[in-house]
């Protein structure tokens, strides 16, 4: 799907091989700890990415500052051309609870975003409408976020994400406060979403399996200073289930990623 989008600030135009987000010469540091130096990967418009590597290599570093909320010390980072200013972009948090504001109701906090946009209520509205039918939301969201489990919890910080239509959404570990069932329902949740708005999802996770199984290529990192060491593709359609987990593709793809873990972590 090709599309140009046009938002106050300026326009773009988003592709299949149009790049959303590219890292340039990046570097970072923490005192005298070198965790980048000289980084470089583009991520384009509408593709799943994981993110693997070795503990401490700086996964969510590395989304942290691409979504601005950990500066850098060299390099760049463009969003289609674009300073992060022009860009929209969506972020999930691992802790959903401390993530959702709790004196407000679901509802208000998926509109957050749009309301420090200075959308009117009555758009606001309309878009959690758009929203609760697109991904098929069956609870009720006039209740404050205590009120709901922890997997719904969760999809109401990834529809808070959603809604102002980023170009990106980063995904920093949004299953390890989640027991299995609910973690089954994110990422059944996750695709759905992935497939019916094609936009860039980034995904930081600790489990290789979630990995592999949500993304269409797996960013394997290094130790520090972090670098890439391969990128693995999984050439497999979704919605992908439970079968997905016993195909040759998967099994690879896992393999694979595995080998070069373990390679890192033992140099
Ligand atoms: N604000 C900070 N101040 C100082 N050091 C930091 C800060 N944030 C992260 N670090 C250090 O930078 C390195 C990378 O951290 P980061 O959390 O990005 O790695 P990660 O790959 O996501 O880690 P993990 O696999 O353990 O979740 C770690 O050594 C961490 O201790």
């Amino acid at each position: 799907m090709h599309a140009t989008v046009t938002d106050s600030a300026n326009s773009y135009s988003s592709g299949p091989n149009t790049s959303v987000v590219t890292l340039t010469h990046l570097c970072k540091n923490f005192g005298s700890e070198i965790i980048y130096d000289d980084f470089n990967f583009d991520f384009k418009y509408g593709t799943f990415t994981s993110i693997f590597g070795p503990n401490g290599c700086g996964k969510s570093t590395l989304i942290n500052m691409m979504a601005g909320l950990t500066p850098y010390d060299g390099g760049q980072i463009l969003y289609n051309g674009r300073d992060i200013s022009k860009a929209t972009i969506g972020y999930v948090f691992q802790n959903y609870r401390e993530a959702l504001f709790p004196w407000w109701k679901a509802y208000e906090n998926i509109e957050y975003p749009l309301k420090i946009k200075g959308m009117p209520a009555a758009e606001r509205h309309q878009r959690l409408d758009e929203l609760i039918e697109q991904f098929d939301i069956k609870f009720d969201l006039n209740r404050y976020p205590y009120e709901f489990s922890g997997g719904q919890q969760q999809l109401i910080s990834i529809l808070r994400a959603l809604a102002p239509n980023p170009e990106i959404v980063f995904l920093d570990e949004p299953f390890s406060a989640l027991d299995y069932e609910m973690t089954l329902f994110i990422r059944d949740k996750l695709q759905l979403i992935f497939t019916q708005s094609k936009i860039a999802m980034v995904l930081v996770s600790h489990d290789l399996e979630d990995a592999v199984f949500l993304a269409e290529q797996v960013l394997m990192l290094s130790k520090r200073p972090t670098r890439v060491v391969e990128i693995v593709p999984v050439d497999l359609p979704y919605p992908r289930n439970d079968r997905t987990l016993q195909l040759p593709e998967f099994l690879e793809a896992k393999r694979r990623s595995l080998e070069i873990f373990q390679q890192e972590v033992h140099k």
